[in-house]
């Protein structure tokens, strides 16, 4: 019996290669409002969550409205980058895709960006999945599991049949809060940010979707 029918995807990072345009974004806003920021701050405080949960757990001395002004100004940095095509969809996640459609899987997105649909219409894919859900279709952001509830239920799944893939910590924490099964892909070999996924892999080039079986039923 087939264990797996579905497959839920983070955005970026993970099928969209636009981590270096939401670092640079976030860069150049936190330089401005005198925040240190670096790659590691970006994954231990930002990467994953919701674009004001990001910004606020860096400026924890703000007050919301200037913590909102700047997370806006942010995303016209972002989309900035995003407008003029400054990015690429990653090779390996579009054959991963390819092969779970093959198989009949049935495919989401669950990404805390309010740009998720646009970077997925932009990159001419948002009609291999049947739910893309953004931060805001829920209350509680990553690292808290709603998104990923929400997702495998609007595939009519129950989370046990989905795999999640991601690779933010946050991203991950939600997930497993979930009961999902977690593959989680690190393409910056740091895999040990990722430890509390069920597999860390480097690329999805090598990921069989029998090896996720494999998984699930253990
Ligand atoms: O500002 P947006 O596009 O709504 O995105 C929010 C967050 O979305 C996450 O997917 C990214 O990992 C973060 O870097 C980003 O800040
Ligand atoms: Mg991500």
């Amino acid at each position: 019996m087939t264990l797996l029918r579905g497959v839920i995807f983070d955005l970026d990072g993970v099928i969209a290669d636009t981590v270096p345009a939401h670092f640079a974004a976030w860069k150049q806003m936190f330089a401005e409002e005198g925040y240190a920021f670096d790659e590691r701050v970006y994954h231990d405080r930002v990467d994953g969550r919701r674009r004001f949960d990001g910004a606020q757990a860096v400026m924890v001395d703000a007050t919301p409205d200037r913590v909102s002004a700047a997370a806006s100004r942010k995303d016209a940095y972002f989309l900035k980058q995003i407008e003029q095509g400054q990015f690429e969809v990653f090779a390996d996640t579009l054959n991963f895709l390819r092969a779970c459609r093959a198989e009949g899987l049935v495919l989401a997105t669950a990404s805390s960006s309010r740009n998720a649909r646009l970077v997925l219409e932009k990159a001419g894919i948002a009609d291999k999945f049947a739910a893309i859900v953004g931060g805001d279709d829920v209350s509680n952001g990553k690292p808290h599991p709603d998104i990923f509830l929400l997702a495998a239920k609007r595939l009519g799944l129950p989370p046990e049949a989905c795999v999640v893939i991601e690779d933010a910590i946050s991203g991950v924490a939600a997930a497993k809060a979930g009961g999902f099964l977690c593959i989680g892909i690190d393409r910056t070999g740091q895999t040990e940010r990722l430890a509390g996924a069920d597999l860390i892999v480097e690329s999805l080039s090598r990921l069989k979707l029998c090896d996720i079986e494999q998984l699930m039923g253990k």
